[in-house]
């Protein structure tokens, strides 16, 4: 079946809203990353330390798709108890952890020694950097959308 890119991106927008409704420690992630973007506005950054961040923020919210992906597909094949499904489910589960734990080194080794420099000062100079501004009106507006499609799909509407 041939689906039009419209079509596409909607079913792939719609897994991650359904990640974010269906898996507490997916809510957990995404809420930490929204903090700790929004943080970084306010610090003394470089492009290079907004790098690290953002990539530490995907590398957990990408792992934790993968995994509920996979308990997804394992819950399909099985309900019952099998060694290959725990090694599935289990491994997977791993490659979060290993995320998480990245994410962690990533904030002691970039964000804690930028923190004395908090100062919303900060924040007008991203004035300075015009792709700045367009990547993070890109940001709220997919951050608004997602609120707004996880409100719908609450209340019964959407895909589920
Ligand atoms: N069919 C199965 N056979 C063997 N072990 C299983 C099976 N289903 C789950 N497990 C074991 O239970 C653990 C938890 O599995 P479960 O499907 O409940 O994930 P979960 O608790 O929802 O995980 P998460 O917190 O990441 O959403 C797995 O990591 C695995 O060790």
């Amino acid at each position: 079946m041939r689906r039009s890119l419209k079509e596409s991106f909607s079913y792939a927008f719609w897994g991650l809203i359904y990640s974010l409704r269906t898996q507490r420690n997916m809510k957990i992630h995404f809420l930490a990353g929204i903090g700790v973007l929004t943080l970084s506005l306010f610090l003394p950054f470089n492009g290079y330390d907004y790098l690290f961040v953002f990539f530490a923020v995907a590398l957990v919210i990408i792992t934790e798709m993968i995994n509920t992906a996979i308990e997804a597909t394992v819950d399909l094949f099985t309900k019952d108890y099998h060694r290959l499904a725990k090694i599935a489910k289990d491994v997977a589960a791993g490659a979060v952890l290993l995320a998480a734990i990245n994410s962690i080194g990533v904030f002691f080794l970039v964000i804690i020694p930028k923190i004395k420099g908090f100062s919303y000062l900060n924040f007008y100079r991203i004035r300075l950097y015009p792709l700045h501004i367009l990547l993070l009106l890109i940001g709220l507006l997919f951050l608004l959308y997602t609120f707004i499609s996880y409100g719908r799909s609450r209340g019964g509407k959407g895909h589920f």
